[in-house]
């Protein structure tokens, strides 16, 4: 049975998708994720974009030693300079490089001859070859390409010594019948193919990146490349955890399996939509949270008499557990750092101890904690930053007919900070007296939303804040059995992350 490889791009093209920037610590959470799913390749960003991405890849080489580490750069000399800088410390490093083959990006976007774009493809995959041995070409807008042409370009990559070349449907504008038409083509006439690994990288624009992503497994690819959760520029990639359990469950039928822990999905899932302060769509497919829940009587009654008559997968199979634990103010240590594991956190001993004291005044608030309250807990742990400025306490005064009013006690360094503020609403009045005493630079707050983590009038509430200062945005999240003080909670922890 073939084993396809798994190519992730979370990191790199899951990161352009509108407002989905991502900081260091959160990349490396998403790269630490990405090696217990036992991703192939992580494409850990595009070295050349900018600082903070050379860096984040220099890091991830260091964390990740499980997966192949990537970097993207242009078909030009410095980008794949750059590539190679940022991969210095992996232990297992791929250069990939690109350009555009298609009529269109070849004369208006690159302004290159068609023999140019073939003769700089050979030069460019030479010069990363001098590097290492591992070289990635990428034909972009390959589906838009002339088939005849893009066969002389991956013929002039493997000619060089690309040992994978990929066939990016960039604009989501193909078809599966179209995607298998075009790798049948190209098997039949690029010299060399045969002895390469063949990959494809579909976008969502037309709602076909994983049927077209599922057809090339079927037409012979050997390698995929895919997000969590589908992010990525404009509607996005083909969704790995769909594509995956795809193979997964009918093995069979694609004759092919991959070497993902599929156990690990549904929490990845949720820290990607955590860490970038989305909700999960509740109808998103195998991670949504109705994914593998039965409403309807017949369906009912059917899952009653057999599981399988309307569920072809388990949830357990994505890491779902069945057991449900419910724990309260008498829990102890052992049991929720257990559970943890169990829910797939591997979390050192001071962010155990750091949860377990959140977990304990939660216990004090609320009669029952679930293994959703935990998760919550658990993923503000592991991406949160260093706090300088810490809720003491707060009151609000508000009402319909009153002007909303709030004092708010914040500790910074062992000393007590005091502001009083008005505002529109107590939300507003609150934060306008914080920002009274946190020097962050001039800011906006460009979105607010809260969630419930779990049912029930103690719900845990979530509050995210999105906070924009220039060109840079940072999340702050904020966790409490009052929203009042969840939605204190995110704007201190945002305007921390700022500073
Ligand atoms: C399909 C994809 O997803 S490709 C990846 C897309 N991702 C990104 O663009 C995010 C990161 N990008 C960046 O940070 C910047 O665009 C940079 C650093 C790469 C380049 O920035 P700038 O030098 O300011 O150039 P800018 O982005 O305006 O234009 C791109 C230039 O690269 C050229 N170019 C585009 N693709 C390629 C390629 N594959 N190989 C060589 N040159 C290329 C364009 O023709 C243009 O050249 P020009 O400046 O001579 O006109
Ligand atoms: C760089 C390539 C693989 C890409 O992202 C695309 O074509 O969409």
């Amino acid at each position: 049975m073939r084993t396809i490889k798994i190519f992730d791009t979370t990191l790199r093209d899951g990161e352009q998708a509108p407002s989905c920037s991502m900081h260091l610590n959160e990349k490396i959470e998403i790269a630490l994720a990405l090696e217990r799913l036992r991703v192939d390749v992580i494409e850990a960003g595009f070295a050349i974009a900018s600082k903070g991405d050379f860096e984040s890849i220099q890091k991830i080489c260091e964390v990740v030693k499980g997966s192949t580490i990537c970097s993207l750069a242009r078909a030009v000399p410095k980008d794949i300079d750059a590539a190679y800088e940022s991969l210095r410390n992996a232990k297992n490093a791929r250069i990939h490089t690109f350009l555009a083959t298609s009529p269109i990006h070849m004369q208006y976007k690159l302004k290159m001859a068609p023999e140019k774009v073939l003769a700089t493809i050979g030069d460019m995959v030479r010069y990363a070859k001098k590097y290492l041995p591992d070289v990635e070409f990428s034909a972009e807008d390959a589906m838009r390409s002339e088939k005849e042409f893009l066969a002389r370009a991956l013929e002039a990559a493997i000619a060089a010594g690309a040992t994978t070349v990929n066939v990016p449907d960039t604009v989501g504008y193909t078809t599966p019948m179209e995607m298998v038409e075009m790798l049948k083509y190209l098997q039949n006439n690029v010299r060399g193919i045969e002895n390469v690994t063949v990959s494809v990288h579909c976008h969502n624009d037309l709602g076909l990146g994983v049927a077209n992503s599922l057809a090339a497994i079927s037409a012979g690819a050997g390698q995929i490349e895919c997000t969590i959760n589908g992010l990525g520029e404009r509607a996005g990639n083909a969704a790995m955890e769909e594509i995956v359990m795809g193979i997964h469950t009918r093995k069979t039928y694609y004759g092919c399996e991959t070497n993902i822990d599929t156990t690990q999905i549904y929490r990845s899932s949720r820290l990607v939509y955590n860490l970038l302060g989305l909700p999960p769509p509740i109808n998103k497919a195998i991670v949504g949270a109705n994914a593998f829940a039965h409403e309807a009587g017949i369906h009912q009654h059917g899952v009653l008499a057999n599981r399988e008559t309307y569920e072809i997968m388990t949830p357990q199979s994505i890491g779902l557990l069945n057991n449900e634990m419910v724990f309260g103010k008498h829990s102890g240590r052992h049991a929720v750092e257990k559970r943890l594991t169990e829910l797939g956190y591997a979390l050192s001993k001071e962010e155990v101890d750091e949860l377990f004291d959140r977990f304990k005044q939660l216990a004090d608030k609320k009669k029952t904690i679930n293994d959703h309250d935990l998760e919550a807990l658990a993923n503000r742990t592991v991406v949160d930053a260093p706090a300088a400025f810490k809720l003491d306490r707060f009151t609000v005064s508000c009402g319909n007919y009153v002007t909303s009013s709030a004092v708010v006690r914040l500790n910074h360094e062992e000393k007590l900070l005091e502001e009083v503020a008005i505002g529109d609403g107590p939300i507003d009045a609150a934060y306008n007296a914080i920002d009274k005493m946190i020097p962050a630079p001039a800011h906006i707050l460009e979105d607010y939303s809260i969630f419930s983590v779990t049912e029930g009038n103690d719900a845990l509430g979530e509050v995210i804040v999105k906070i924009k200062c220039g060109d840079k945005n940072v999340i702050g999240r904020g966790l409490s059995t009052d929203i009042i003080e969840a939605s204190i909670m995110a704007y201190v922890n945002g305007l921390n992350r700022l500073l």
